[in-house]
């Protein structure tokens, strides 16, 4: 029987109204954690929605880039303040969306409300330079302009900070905004936009359209009232779209896979690299780009960290992430949940050693796309274990001898994401900062997580090269025009 917790149908919003898509056609957002609970409904639009939101976010971008920047900061300041008093209302949406626990859900809304805080100052700071010019009767500086309509697309894994992190640096300098949510978590994004819709943002500034990626994405990167986008997903679709953006020449930003290593000296605190190892490889399942998925440890320390690790992760507990005391919810869709048995399958069969997990979780009142936390060893750089993005809480031990070895290792991947080290020497810490190829390094502590005040991005296919967040934002979402008046 088919448990029908909310049956509201969540519309597109374009224009500043809530409206139902041309097509009429709606989908079933349902919850991983129980295949049975329909979330709610969300439009599958067509492309006349589509262009509707891009006209209207063209011809409403003139007057938001003409207001100053503290009035556009104010709108953002009332939008985090609304998100703020809807935290459980929204957190309890993400977890039944994409499965990630409650607290996770609530610490990452929390998160969207400083990135909403953040950037609504950045309407006060300054945005060029005076440059001396040759001529002394001349004035010389740089502006910055917005670059008109960002199109944005956004994964289903941080499904409040990700289309925060992309929305409020794009509006705080003066862009529109039209944003196409991953379709797993379009209920989650809709109660955010009803966030900016009811603090006051005008008209057209923002919209959202849901649907088939496939279309609306495509749609997006192909339309003329696009003037750039900015993605985060995988790979495949992420080059899809670049070689368009790139046909069209607008700008483009991109944010991939990550397959980050972790290594643990023979000098390290051991049962802090576990603690690292098991909360930034397995919180919300695995289910993150920056998510450790390969562990180096130095022989030495190997079979004490091992059994360390072990022992943590039998003690998880898998279920449902609305349910306390759950520390590890489901895969965020079938898709997902046989994308990583998958992996397992070919792990076992490439020889990599089972340690622990490796199986569905089957248990009395669980009736969603759960699966153990993982953990293989015997792990070589060639096997599909070391080189493909899993997203799901797969852990692969690796054994070297010395640093060297671990840093070769490490940097024996096409990604080049989050990376970290855990040791206590200070020659090692510098050896890693210098020589890992990753856009974040990070020394005694995890891979996941990043601060919405710093640069964020990868090297090698794991972005395009640029960097979101912090103040790296204002180099993808403005242009600079340097100014020369005599
Ligand atoms: N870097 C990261 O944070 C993420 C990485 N991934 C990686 O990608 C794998 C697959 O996940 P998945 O969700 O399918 O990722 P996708 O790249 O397919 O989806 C990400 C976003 O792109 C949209 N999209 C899908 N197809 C197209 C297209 N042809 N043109 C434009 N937009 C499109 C999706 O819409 P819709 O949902 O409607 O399909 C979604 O909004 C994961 O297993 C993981 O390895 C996934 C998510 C985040
Ligand atoms: O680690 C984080 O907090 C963000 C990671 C991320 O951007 C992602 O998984 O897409």
């Amino acid at each position: 029987m088919t448990t029908i917790t909310k049956t509201k149908t969540y519309l597109n919003y374009i224009n500043g109204e809530w409206i139902v898509s041309e097509s009429g056609e709606t989908a079933e957002s349902k919850n991983p954690a129980n295949k049975d609970e329909v979330v709610g409904l969300y439009q599958l639009s067509s492309s006349k929605d589509f262009n509707q939101a891009a006209t209207s976010a063209r011809k409403a971008q003139k007057a938001w880039r003409k207001l100053a920047g503290n009035v556009r900061g104010d709108y953002l300041l009332k939008a985090a303040a609304i998100l703020e008093e809807r935290i459980e209302d929204i957190a309890t949406a993400m977890t039944k969306e994409m499965g990630k626990t409650f607290a996770e859900a609530k610490g990452e809304t929390a998160r969207g409300v400083a990135i909403l805080r953040y950037y609504a100052g950045e309407g006060m700071r300054p945005v060029g330079d005076v440059i001396p010019s040759t001529d002394s009767d001349a004035l010389m500086f740089t502006t910055r302009v917005p670059l008109g309509v960002v199109g944005v697309i956004t994964p289903w894994n941080f499904p409040v900070a990700i289309p925060m992190w992309k929305m409020a640096p794009a509006l705080i300098y003066g862009n529109a905004v039209v944003i196409k949510p991953a379709s797993e978590t379009a209920i989650t994004c809709a109660k955010v936009i009803e966030c900016l819709h009811d603090a006051g943002i005008p008209a057209g500034v923002i919209n959202m359209v849901t649907g088939s990626g496939s279309l609306i994405g495509t749609e997006m990167v192909n339309h003329p009232e696009i003037d750039a986008i900015t993605f985060t997903g995988s790979n495949t679709v992420g080059k899809q779209l670049a070689q368009t953006a790139i046909s069209r020449g607008i700008k483009y930003q991109l944010e991939m896979g990550g397959k980050n290593p972790v290594i643990v000296a023979n000098d390290a605190d051991l049962d802090l690299a576990v603690e690292a190892t098991i909360s930034g490889g397995l919180k919300s399942s695995g289910q993150k780009c920056t998510a450790t998925s390969r562990v180096i440890v130095q022989q030495e320390v190997y079979d004490q960290f091992k059994e360390k690790l072990l022992e943590k992760v039998a003690a998880i507990t898998v279920g449902d992430g609305m349910e306390e005391g759950t520390w590890m919810g489901p895969s965020a869709s079938e898709n997902q949940l046989n994308t990583v048995l998958s992996a397992i399958a070919k792990g076992k069969s490439e020889g990599a050693n089972l340690l622990f997990g490796g199986e569905k979780v089957e248990k009395e009142g669980l009736n969603g796309y759960y699966v153990e936390p993982t953990v293989f060893e015997n792990v070589s750089s060639t096997m599909t274990l070391a080189r493909e993005e899993i997203f799901g809480p797969v852990l692969a031990l690796m054994k070297v001898k010395t640093i060297e070895e671990a840093l070769e290792l490490a940097n024996d991947s096409e990604y080049g994401l989050s990376a970290s080290i855990f040791t206590t020497k200070i020659s090692n810490m510098l050896s890693f900062i210098n020589e890992m190829d990753a856009g974040l390094v990070r020394i005694n502590a995890e891979s996941a997580g990043v601060e919405l005040q710093a640069p964020f991005g990868g090297m090698k296919q794991s972005s395009s090269h640029s960097r979101e967040q912090g103040q790296a934002a204002k180099e993808f979402y403005t242009a600079i025009k340097t100014v020369f008046v005599k």
